[in-house]
């Protein structure tokens, strides 16, 4: 080097040096290596099953900052990757992290029954690297600004993957507008509502007006309502009900008490505010997105006809998710008192199961969730096993990749059909533009997982959940096991094991 140059460059070398020095003093509190198991920011992650939106390719992803900077195929890989960091996974299929739009993590003021720790450590664990989390089983409810900031300051240290939050559409905001808009402009993703009672006291049910002047409002955010799709109607039993001649005990009974008809008139309530969101309609810009849904016949018909463009250029916009237990059970097959399989709307006989597949494979059920609502085992009465009194809700979080795979592989379901029932749609309702797919350009979030390996879900299985005991899939056997889970680069879950450190960050909506 000559004289120059070195003069040149020996003051820029050291305010280099100086300014890396004064870099690593002000960088976050949290390294990468206590938020991820790998300690690098770029590098790249290979395997013979990539799941891109074009196909499964044989190929490797360059991760760098957290985002996804090159997806390559195997063929040109080569030469590129010399001298990289590269983990291989070899045959393990690669997917875009699981998005679950629909999560009860109980966080504030019911933390006994899940919390943001356990629920996201369990998320982790399952390949899920986003959830939503409902406005309703926390105390308070998340129904105006102050309550969702009340969330959000919850979650502090605590999440191991990325949360969003829906807010609460209930009567007392619902003709408030100025509430309405501080709970969205506080970030709500989009808000949720009932349309029977929710069984907690303070998320009352809203009716088909509440619920128009909701879609106005989140017309103007261009965020979607999601909306728990049954209305009471007498069922008929009412009298056998109170003269004790049926059995609490029984499944049947509890099966009796919420038919299908329930979906149905619920969705036919619906249908006008659904239409209402098409161009050139009062709420257009808001979106219907109906959760759970079980009854595979008339109510899913009428989603059917919600869905056709009439007139051809006046869309309605409208979405449904259904949810892993309608898929796996069948209402014969649930034993007398086992209330682990309560939930609303509930479980339907194995035509109905069929009929649910279906109509996934077919296109007509959008999304997948896992409405995963745990509470102590307390309120499960397991012991007196009254299927009318237990608490209604499913545990399953940490499984819902594998139980999709055990059931769905039997009829062909295909890897590209699970990221996009569990990943493409879900980011596109949850308005994440950024997640979703393996593309450049969007956040470095995977599931790495293993297709063709079983485990039986016993007590030696590392379960997460606060109160694992209280799933329906204990005692199962399953097929697809997940190695390793990234969030925005970092690897939060390999192994068995966690990232030291909850490095997730809330969602909010701008
Ligand atoms: N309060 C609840 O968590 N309810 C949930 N319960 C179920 N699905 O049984 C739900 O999503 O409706
Ligand atoms: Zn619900
Ligand atoms: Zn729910």
């Amino acid at each position: 080097m000559d004289d120059l140059l070195k003069w040149r460059v020996l003051p820029l070398l050291v305010l280099l040096a100086s300014s890396l020095v004064l870099y690593s003093r002000i960088l976050p509190k949290k390294s990468i290596s206590e938020c991820s198991l790998l300690p690098y920011d770029h590098f790249w992650i290979a395997s013979k099953r990539v799941v891109t939106p074009q196909g499964v390719i044989n190929g490797a992803v360059e991760v760098k900052q957290g985002k996804i900077l090159s997806v390559v195929e195997a063929s040109i890989q080569k030469g590129l990757l010399s001298g990289e960091k590269v983990v291989d996974y070899g045959e393990a299929v690669i997917m875009p992290g699981l998005i679950d739009v629909h999560v009860h993590l109980d966080e504030p003021g019911r933390t006994e029954w899940e919390g943001f720790s356990s629920g996201t450590k369990a998320a982790a664990a399952g390949g899920i690297t986003t959830l939503v989390d409902m406005p309703l089983n926390s105390f308070p409810s998340t129904v105006s600004e102050e309550t969702l900031r009340m969330k959000v300051e919850s979650t502090k240290k605590k999440i191991y993957v990325d949360v969003g939050f829906w807010g609460g559409l209930v009567p007392e905001n619902a003709f408030n507008i100025s509430m309405l808009e501080g709970l969205l402009r506080a970030g709500a993703l989009g808000l949720k509502s009932f349309m029977c009672p929710s069984g907690i006291n303070d998320f009352p049910m809203t009716n088909s007006t509440h619920i128009k002047e909701g879609l106005y409002v989140l017309a103007k955010y261009k965020r979607p309502l999601l909306v728990h799709a049954e209305v009471v109607l007498d069922s008929g039993i009412s009298e056998e009900l109170h003269s004790g001649s049926l059995d609490p005990r029984s499944y049947a009974t509890y099966l009796k008490t919420r038919p299908p008809s329930w979906e149905e008139a619920a969705i036919k309530d619906l249908q006008e505010a659904i239409h209402d969101t098409r161009t050139g309609g009062q709420a257009e810009g808001a979106h219907v997105h109906i959760v759970h849904l079980s009854d595979a016949k008339a109510s899913l018909d009428l989603i059917k006809d919600s869905k056709r463009n009439v007139p051809e250029d006046a869309t309605a916009s409208v979405s449904v998710e259904t949810c892993p237990h309608y898929l796996a059970f069948a209402a014969e097959e649930i034993a007398d008192g086992d209330t682990r399989f309560k939930c609303a709307p509930p479980i339907r006989e194995a035509a109905n199961r069929q009929k649910l597949w279906e109509a996934l494979l077919e296109g007509h059920i959008d999304m997948m969730s896992s409405d995963h609502s745990p509470s102590v085992p307390e309120l499960k009465l397991f012991d007196e096993g009254d299927f009318l009194r237990a608490w209604g809700g499913i545990s399953s979080l940490q499984y819902v990749l594998p139980i999709t795979w055990t059931f769905g592989q039997k009829i062909g379901v295909s890897f590209n059909q699970i990221a996009a029932w569990w990943s493409e749609r879900p980011a596109k309702l949850a308005g994440q533009k950024y997640k979703g797919a393996i593309v450049i350009g969007n956040d470095a979030d995977f599931a790495v997982w293993e297709p063709e390996v079983e485990f039986d879900l016993d007590e030696n299985h590392k379960t997460f959940h606060k109160h694992p005991n209280n799933s329906p899939y204990m005692g199962r056997r399953l097929s697809g096991k997940v190695m390793a889970t990234f969030v925005r680069g970092n690897l939060v879950f390999s192994d068995g094991t966690h990232a030291p450190a909850a490095c997730g960050t809330p969602i909010l909506a701008k």
